[in-house]
């Protein structure tokens, strides 16, 4: 990788109690792409992406063991601040999750807790910025006021990528956000994908080989716990050297 990458993750292995969940995970992140993980269901993807925000804190049996660094701060030393992390490293669901909030409000959350803005016209110039951003601006500008859950399926996953972005993150985690979207509102925001990795990286888990293919510069390929490997989604998808990542992507397993 030519870049210095953005994260970087040494030897992680993740246990929920006995059971481990990932075993000596080594991975480095380019800022400003789009990295997807993929890999067959309970193969350690949605782990290792939570690993990255530190919510696997909320799991009790949950343990953490190696190294992540995000820009050379090592996100597991004990005197981080586990909320500060989760501004700068933002979450976007499988089910878009508004708040029973208004639009505006739900962009605003984050900023005000994070104390981002000194007056009103900052916030709105914000909030603004953050659905232009998550290209929902558009549709919902004269209804700000309006509640968040209003809004269609995609239009509310958009209104949470706005809410994750509002903070100014350096990085947006997306565990599967088309899962629960039809094929058009699917398309918008694989466009929106690439528009976004100007601002922040992206670490997206998708169960679609189509989708990794779509919006991903590169590509990490996990079984059963292991990264197998790791690389540009070009070459991972076209010449992968392990045979597991071939029956894989042939859809011989998964
Ligand atoms: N909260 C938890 N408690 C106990 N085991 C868990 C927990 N979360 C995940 N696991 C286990 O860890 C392993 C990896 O799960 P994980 O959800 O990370 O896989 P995944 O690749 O994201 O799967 P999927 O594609 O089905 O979402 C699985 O064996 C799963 O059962």
């Amino acid at each position: 990788m030519t870049k210095t990458p953005i994260i970087t993750a040494r030897d992680v292995d993740v246990f929920y109690g006995q059971k481990q969940a990932l075993d000596k995970i080594n991975l480095e992140i380019p800022e400003n792409k789009v990295t997807s993980l993929i890999g067959p269901s309970g193969c350690g993807k949605t782990t290792f992406l939570r690993c990255i925000n530190r919510m696997n804190d909320l799991v009790d049996i949950c343990r953490v063991e190696g190294e992540i660094k995000i820009a050379d701060q090592d996100i597991y030393a004990a005197n981080v601040d586990v909320v500060a992390l989760r501004s700068q490293v933002g979450m976007v669901f499988q089910k878009p999750n508004p708040f029973p909030k208004s639009i505006f409000d739900n962009v605003a959350y984050g900023p005000r807790i994070h104390g981002l803005t000194s007056s009103k016209a900052e916030m709105e110039e914000l909030v603004e910025w953050s659905l232009i951003k998550a290209g929902l601006w558009e549709e919902v500008k004269d209804r700000l006021q309006e509640t968040g859950t209003g809004l269609s399926g995609g239009q509310q996953q958009r209104l949470c990528i706005a809410r994750a972005i509002a903070v100014k993150p350096r990085v947006v985690l997306m565990d599967e956000p088309c899962s629960a979207l039809d094929p058009i509102a699917t398309a918008i925001i694989e466009e929106l994908i690439d528009e976004l990795r100007k601002n922040f990286t992206i670490i997206i888990v998708t169960h679609s080989m189509q989708q990794a293919a779509r919006v991903s510069q590169r590509t990490a390929f996990f079984h059963m716990g292991n990264l197998v490997e790791s690389g540009p989604t070009k070459t991972i998808f076209t010449s992968p050297k392990d045979e597991r990542t071939q029956n894989y992507i042939t859809g011989r397993i998964g």
